[in-house]
């Protein structure tokens, strides 16, 4: 067995006008979840569309569980919930997942309790007898989600799943996700709500304008850029040029009484016992050092600035 459940290379699909998502290659390993993400119109939905095989690829290659995207194999341990779900209306919620579980060739003798389960599962268990016509957006997305686990799947891809649920409901669904990663499954969580993939991605992939920008473990690259707070007995601006080699940028947070409080860039985070050792070595007193953790919406604004530079095909 594979330890990735996603492998794609140079994988592009563009639309007339040149829009799309271009030569993406990435592996997904199994039993994480996987956040992918990136700002409107980036091309997540295209990438996602085009591994569940629901649009062609314009070029590149991918698999899916082991099985190219072409093949219907790749799709059969597979649960989707699409970011723009519309539901048959007139069907309650027990007779969507009904339907969706004989789409899945579920048995019929396990159907009955999977669907309690699952409407459990979701927040739904007093309403899956009601047509879908009554429920709210919330509630709507919250059975779409349950339709997207139906056949148990080993890998799921949740489009945008929070996107019209409140407070309590998205902190529900990230729960949800979570259990679903204890269980071994891997779950492919498209979102730009930066702050609720925080919370609980392994890894990340992020897009910009139809490119991969960077992808690798979460907790590895918020590490990319070292920075420090540091309160230290007051120093001019200018004086941080002085230690160049150590600090390659400063912004001064605040003064008071002949001291500071300066948010440093290190070049390294391994940096920070040379940086307070040659600030002792100066005769600058040294009130506190506070390595900073960076937080997910701040590494994709570094790594979006980053390869800004980059050659890019306007998504948007
Ligand atoms: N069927 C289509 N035909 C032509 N262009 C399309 C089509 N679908 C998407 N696009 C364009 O491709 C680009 C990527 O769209 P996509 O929906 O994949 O982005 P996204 O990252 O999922 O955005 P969002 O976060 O807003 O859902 C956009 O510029 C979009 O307008």
């Amino acid at each position: 067995m594979s330890d990735y459940v996603i492998k794609t290379q140079d994988l592009t699909k563009l639309y007339a006008g040149d829009k799309g998502c271009r030569e993406i290659t990435l592996q997904v390993p199994r039993g994480v979840v996987y956040g992918f993400l990136g700002p409107n119109g980036a091309g997540k939905s295209t990438f996602v569309r085009t591994l569940l095989g629901l649009i062609r690829p314009t070029s590149g290659t991918a698999s899916v569980l082991e099985h190219p995207i072409s093949s219907v194999a790749s799709r059969q341990q597979v649960g989707y919930l699409p970011e723009l779900f519309r539901y048959p209306d007139w069907m309650t919620g027990i007779q969507l997942l009904k339907f969706h579980a004989d789409l899945c060739k579920v048995p019929h003798t396990e159907q009955k309790a999977r669907i309690h389960h699952l409407l459990e599962r979701v927040g739904l268990h007093q309403r899956g007898e009601e047509k879908i016509r009554g429920y709210s957006k919330g509630m709507q997305q919250r059975i779409g989600l349950a339709c997207a686990l139906i056949s148990d799947p080993a890998l799921v891809f949740l489009d945008e799943p929070t996107s019209a649920l409140d407070p309590i409901g998205r902190k529900e669904v990230r729960e949800l996700i979570s259990d679903l990663r204890a269980e071994g499954k891997t779950v492919f969580l498209n979102s730009h709500l930066l702050s609720e993939v925080e919370n609980v991605c392994d890894h990340v992939a992020i897009i910009n304008k139809g490119r991969l920008v960077v992808q690798g473990d979460w907790r590895e690259l918020r590490t990319v850029q070292a920075q420090v707070e540091v309160t230290i007995s007051d120093v001019e601006d200018e004086w941080w040029a002085s230690l160049s080699d150590l600090v390659t940028g400063w912004k001064r947070l605040s003064s008071w009484d002949g001291k500071s409080a300066w948010l440093l860039t290190l070049s390294e985070a391994s940096q920070i016992p040379a940086l307070v050792s040659t600030l002792t070595s100066r005769q600058i007193d040294v009130y506190q050092v506070t390595p900073k953790q960076q937080n997910l919406e701040e590494l994709f604004m570094y790594w979006i600035n980053k390869k800004e530079g980059a050659e890019h095909v306007d998504n948007r």
